[in-house]
Parts: structure tokens; C-alpha cells; sequence
């Protein structure tokens, strides 16, 4: 599988996230997110690890953009930290917060990178969670006046907008689970935060197209099929319910199906549908992003309100101890292409973390992240040349960077960063990915 198997105008780009790389927390006139609360308090992150100096980007970004052009890719997914943008998170702009990204964005135009923007990465500012936050209606509605402020300042540069990433992780891990901020532990409002959560995306997409010509809109969610433990009937219901609590419950809503009537009825937990916020949810986009890692295999329980429990299986596992699965990447990309026919999808998050150490001869031999890499763009290549309609792909991530609640112990780069010298070192991972892109395409 070479570069030149995939069409000639395929996207080929790395991602990243404001918290997870900026720093600078402090500084321009940043106000406080839930990320900066949640790694403050005791107990939430391994080692107590926080982004208060993550890989210091918001200093080190030519270095960083130079490392892109390096490794050859041609458009890059970052994130805007809207307590950068809006410190309170509505009202009061910060003009040093915008004069950022404008720099940002000016640097990697000039190296000839096409930037693709998140405009909400799960750095919610800190006050509009004290009002509430995403189980809030209100909050959905801030994104929005937010959404209008960024596009205005960077849509005469960047036309390629994502409004959310992986709503999932913002309601289910922030507000049930508990294990990423704001670390509440309310099936209530986790219920009503993914609902606000889907509002702001339909909200944001008319003010995103408004403001931006030739504007190219979409949504990134984190999609894992799910398959049975076992052909037992039980086992298989137990899948279906995993597809409609990870999967369903957002892609249905927002290709215009309104909420999987078998997971309402599961939940007993109505989300706080108000008028036409169903149509707004369904604004059509311009394409669907996925963020690819693993699948799930999962069997009948009787643990409430979900049902269904994972198994553990496979040979091989990344340092998250997540299966490496590269065929589950195949079967959801001809599922979507199928059942929810986006008009485009791209890849936006596929990597691995693996405990990465710099060699004697200096060199960081990530080999096992190289083979991720191969595996998962082969069924990538696959699953296109069978149908679907895939455009691009980002490898997550260009940094070794802050990984929420497990902090910096996991490496998911194709640099390495060595953190209390924030010294880059491409890794074996990374030159290959260089090399795989520099493949000369030779015309027939
Ligand atoms: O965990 C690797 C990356 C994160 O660093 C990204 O910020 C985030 O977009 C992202 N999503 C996923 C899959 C969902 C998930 C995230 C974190 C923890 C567990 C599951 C993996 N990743």
C-alpha cells in the first residue's frame, strides 16, 4: 500500500489539541477551562499531570509547523481554545487570544499546510461551567455566539471548520463516567449534555457557512463498532446497545433520524428536546470526521442503564490497552458509507500509544506504531476502493502531548517530546510516515 494507491487529492495531515499542546495557560489573557480545574484537583490525572506547560506550542509553534513540512503533510487539525478567545466564555473578547491563532494560521498557509479547525476540544471555559455547563441549554447557545466570533476572524484563511470533537467523550466520560472533566458522575446530565452538545453543532454550522465562503463543515465523533463476545442472541442485543450508546445516539440524530427510539426507551432519560432542535441538529454537513482507535466486544450484563459490558480480546493492544482491530476501521467506514451516506469522511484521529524510549544511538524505534499506521491506512485504502467515501486522514498525533486523564506517561506521536528539555525528536514512526508521503507519484 503506497501513497499513490489513494486518489491524488486525499488529504494528508496530523492533529493535535489546544490543551493537550499550547501551554501557556496563563498568558494573553487565557481564562481557566474545565481541563485546567479538573488536572488541578487531586487525584484526576496520573502523576497529577496537567497542561499548564504541555509541549509549550503556543511558543514552539514554527518549530512545530517546520516538523509538518517535514514530514511532508499537507494539512494540519489543531484546535481554538475558546477560553483563549472568550476568557469568560461569552462577552468580553481577548484580542491576544485571537492575534494567536491569526499567527498560527499565517505560518502554516505560508509553508503551504491547509489548517483544519476544531473550534470546541473539550476546554469548555471554566465560568460557563459554573453556570451550568453542557447539561445547560444556555451553553449550547454560548458555542454558538463563540463559533461567530472565531469564524469571523479566521474565515477568510481557514475554510475547513470541525465544531465539535467526539461530543461522546464531553457528555458520557465528563458528566457519567467522570473520568475527564468536569468529572461528574450525573446519567441526567450526561443525557442533557449530549443533547446541548448536538444543538451547539446545529446552531454553529448556519453561523460557520454564514461567515465563512466556501465554507466546509463538519462534526468529528469517536466511532468503535461493536461486535458480540459470542453468537449468543443475548451477546448480540448487548452490541446493539453498545452501537447505540457510542454510536447511534449521535449519528442519528445528526443525519436527521432523531435519537434511537430503542436507546430512549433503554434510558428512560429524555434529553431536553425543545421546538425544531432536532432540524437544527441535522444541518447538513459537508462531511462526517472519525476518530478510529479500536472496536468493542462486548457481552450481555445486567448493569444498569447500559447493559452490555466489555470483553477483553485480541492479541495485540497499545499502551492504552485499547485491541489493535485495523479491520474494525473497515467495517465502520462501509457501514457509515452505507446507512448514514455522508457526503465526505475523513479520518481525524488514527494512532497508538506505545511506550516510546530514545534509543543509545539517539533514535526512537516506534516500529510497533509504524505497523498501526500500515495496518490501519491499508483497510483505509480497502474500505475506499469498496465505496466509501473517503477523503483524508489525520494520524493522531504530531506530538507526544498531554493525554487527559493519563497524562503524559502515554505517547501517541509520531514526534517524540522529550518534556523538561521540550526537545522534538522525530521517531521511526515518523519518518516513515515522511517517507510513505514523499513516495514519488508518478503521473501514468
Ligand atoms: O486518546 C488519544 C486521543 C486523544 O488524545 C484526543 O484528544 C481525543 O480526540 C481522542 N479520542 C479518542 C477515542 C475516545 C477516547 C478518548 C480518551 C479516552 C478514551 C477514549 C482517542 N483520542
Amino acid at each position: 500500500m503506497k501513497r499513490s494507491d489513494f486518489p491524488a487529492n486525499f488529504i494528508w495531515g496530523t492533529a493535535t489539541s489546544a490543551y493537550q499542546i499550547e501551554g501557556a495557560v496563563s498568558e494573553d489573557g487565557r481564562g481557566p477551562s474545565i481541563w485546567d480545574t479538573f488536572s488541578h484537583t487531586p487525584g484526576k490525572t496520573k502523576g497529577g499531570d496537567h497542561g499548564d506547560v504541555a509541549c509549550d506550542h503556543y511558543h514552539r509553534y514554527p518549530e512545530d509547523i517546520a516538523l509538518m513540512k517535514e514530514l511532508g503533510v499537507n494539512a494540519y487539525r489543531f484546535s481554538v481554545a475558546w477560553p483563549r478567545i472568550l476568557p469568560e466564555g461569552r462577552g468580553r473578547v481577548n484580542p491576544r487570544g485571537l492575534d494567536f491563532y491569526n499567527r498560527l494560521v499565517d505560518a502554516l498557509l505560508e509553508q503551504g499546510i491547509t489548517p483544519w479547525a476544531t473550534l470546541y476540544h473539550w476546554d469548555l471555559p471554566q465560568s460557563l461551567e459554573d453556570q451550568g455547563g453542557w447539561p445547560s441549554r444556555e451553553t449550547a447557545y454560548a458555542f454558538a455566539e463563540y463559533a461567530d466570533l472565531v469564524t469571523r476572524h479566521l474565515g477568510d484563511r481557514v475554510k475547513h471548520w470541525i465544531t465539535l470533537n467526539e461530543p461522546w467523550c464531553s457528555a458520557y466520560l465528563g458528566y457519567h463516567a467522570g473520568i475527564h472533566a468536569p468529572g461528574q458522575q450525573n446519567f441526567k446530565h450526561s443525557i442533557w449534555a449530549s443533547h446541548h452538545l448536538l444543538l451547539a453543532h446545529g446552531l454553529a454550522v448556519p453561523v460557520i457557512r454564514r461567515n465563512v465562503t466556501g465554507a466546509r463543515v463538519g462534526i468529528t465523533l469517536n466511532l468503535s463498532p461493536g461486535y458480540p463476545a459470542s453468537p449468543d442472541p443475548a451477546d448480540v442485543a448487548a452490541a446493539r446497545r453498545f452501537d447505540g450508546f457510542q454510536n447511534r445516539w449521535y449519528l442519528d440524530p445528526l443525519y436527521g433520524l432523531g435519537y434511537p427510539a430503542d436507546m430512549l426507551a433503554l434510558y428512560g432519560e429524555a434529553p431536553s428536546v425543545q421546538g425544531d432542535d432536532l432540524i437544527t441538529i441535522a444541518a447538513p454537513t459537508d462531511f462526517l470526521g472519525i476518530n478510529y482507535y479500536s472496536r468493542a466486544v462486548v457481552r450481555n450484563s445486567d448493569l444498569e442503564p447500559y447493559r452490555f459490558q466489555y470483553v477483553r480480546v485480541g492479541e495485540e493492544h497499545t499502551d492504552m490497552d485499547w485491541e489493535v482491530y485495523p479491520e474494525g476501521l473497515y467495517d465502520l467506514l462501509i457501514r457509515l458509507g452505507r446507512e448514514y451516506r455522508p457526503k465526505a469522511i475523513y479520518i481525524t484521529e488514527n494512532g497508538a500509544a506505545y511506550p516510546d524510549a530514545v534509543a543509545d544511538d539517539g533514535g526512537i524505534h516506534d516500529l510497533e506504531r509504524v505497523r498501526y499506521f500500515q495496518r490501519h491506512l491499508a483497510l483505509c485504502l480497502e474500505a475506499l476502493q469498496h465505496g466509501a467515501p473517503l477523503k483524508g486522514y489525520f494520524a493522531w498525533s504530531l506530538l507526544d502531548n498531554f493525554e487527559w486523564a493519563e497524562g503524559y506517561a502515554k505517547r501517541f506521536g509520531l514526534v517524540y517530546v522529550d518534556f523538561p528539555s521540550q526537545r522534538r525528536r522525530i521517531k521511526a514512526s515518523g519518518y516513515w510516515f515522511r517517507d510513505f508521503l514523499r513516495e514519488a507519484v508518478v503521473r501514468p
